[in-house]
């Protein structure tokens, strides 16, 4: 058997927090409340390590959750941000986005450090390891670390970290996203801007691939496609509720933009028939390309022995230094030390298993002419009404 068996997670004794509360939702779920400055707040369930609110100072909901989401195992949560893990939709042989979604997660009280802005104070760690069950399935031992964190400013960040805890040296590959579902006003009032130009996958045509056109995405029927090689940041602007979203990824290279329209929305027994027009979801993933995550190891003291004999030997021989530094690429390459502190891909586990997915809703109005974002240059400013673009002044909004 390639990966460590393990049975599932006895049930959590569930500890106050000064960051968070643990209070019952739907069908006695627990789920987590974090509450953030100036009254922001978000809930994560750990019936999915789902997070299914998140609310602004104003206690405006930003997340879609169907009103006739079911809580309840086997089905994912329908709305809020169910993880899509170990496969994003049906790239693979597992059920519809991977078992992540409807896993029981528990709080992992002690996680590895992670660099955080100092300012953030409400976050809660959750960790997922696969069952008995999901090993026959998915023959891999796994750690999936999320960290579900609330800015200052009421941002909402996701982070996840990925290990492979295979006994036997096995690699593993998956597909990953993270499906987040905005709240809207009505679909035909939004436009996703940073997706111009980018090739997609198309679902709706047999994941055939075709090149968007130069133009900001409307909606005006069904859309189901992956963009792919997305840029780090998108923006989903809302011209009734005059509020944009602004979405950060780092370590995901592709987006999935869904909206199931009104036909499969009345197929879907967790979907109200009308409640396609309130929501959109914009999905940062990496499906494309499948990641490949090698085990991390630990350099123990044996291996470290061993590669200092071997490069007192080695320098013995006089050869250039940069002979030696080849050779300590090649004898340290099978040990990982990222730690999974980082979104780049690691140069030993040749893997980025670190994905953080970061949102901020910024109120879009007259005052706002131009939104400059590093990375995205917002030429086209056809959401503006005419009078603001002619105004000559210009407020250019810089993301720190
Ligand atoms: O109904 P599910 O399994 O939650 O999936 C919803 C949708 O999720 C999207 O991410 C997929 O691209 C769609 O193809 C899919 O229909």
């Amino acid at each position: 058997m390639a990966a460590t068996l393990s049975s599932p997670p006895p049930p959590q004794q569930l500890q106050p927090s000064p960051f968070y509360e643990i209070v019952k939702g739907p069908s006695g779920l627990d789920k987590v409340v974090l509450r953030g400055a100036r009254g922001c707040s978000a809930e994560v369930y750990l019936y999915g390590g789902q997070v299914a609110s998140w609310k602004n100072d104003h206690g405006e909901e930003l997340l879609f959750v169907s009103t006739k989401a079911i809580f309840k195992p086997p089905k994912a949560i329908r709305g809020g941000i169910p993880i899509c893990f170990p496969q994003f939709g049906t790239h693979g042989n597992l059920e519809q986005h991977g078992f992540a979604r409807n896993r029981l997660w528990v709080i992992d009280d002690n996680p590895p450090p992670l660099p955080v802005n100092p300012a953030i104070k409400a976050f809660v760690d959750l960790i997922l390891k696969p069952s008995d069950e999901d090993l026959k399935i998915w023959p891999h031992s796994f750690e999936f670390r999320l960290r579900v964190a609330l800015g200052p400013l009421g941002d909402l960040s996701l982070t996840s970290r990925i290990r492979n805890t295979n006994t036997d040296g096995r690699p593993f590959s998956y597909t990953f996203a993270y499906h987040t579902y905005f709240s809207v006003s009505d679909i035909s009032e939004v436009r996703v801007e940073g997706l111009e130009t980018m090739d997609y996958l198309d679902n709706l045509k047999g994941k055939e691939r075709f090149t968007e056109q130069g133009d900001a995405i409307v909606f005006e029927s069904e859309v189901d496609k992956v963009y792919l090689s997305a840029p780090s940041k998108i923006a989903i602007i809302d011209h009734e509720k005059k509020r944009t979203f602004v979405l950060t990824k780092e370590g995901l290279p592709d987006a999935v933009v869904w909206n199931p329209w009104d036909k499969k929305a009345k197929a879907m027994q967790d979907f109200g028939d009308g409640e396609y027009k309130h929501m959109l979801c914009v999905e940062p993933a990496a499906v494309e390309k499948p990641i490949t995550l090698k085990p991390v190891r630990s350099i123990d003291g044996p291996s470290w022995l061993r590669f200092l004999i071997f490069c007192v030997l080695y320098r013995s021989t006089s050869l250039p230094l940069i002979f030696d530094a080849g050779l300590a690429w090649m004898l340290l390459r099978p040990f990982c030390f990222c730690h999974f502190n980082s979104p780049a891909l690691c140069s030993f586990c040749e893997a980025s298993n670190m994905f953080h997915l970061s949102m901020r809703m910024i109120p879009t109005g007259l005052h706002l002419l131009r939104l400059q974002l590093r990375g995205v240059r917002w030429r086209r400013c056809g959401w503006l009404p005419q009078t603001a673009k002619a105004i000559p002044a210009e407020i250019i909004f810089v993301d720190p």
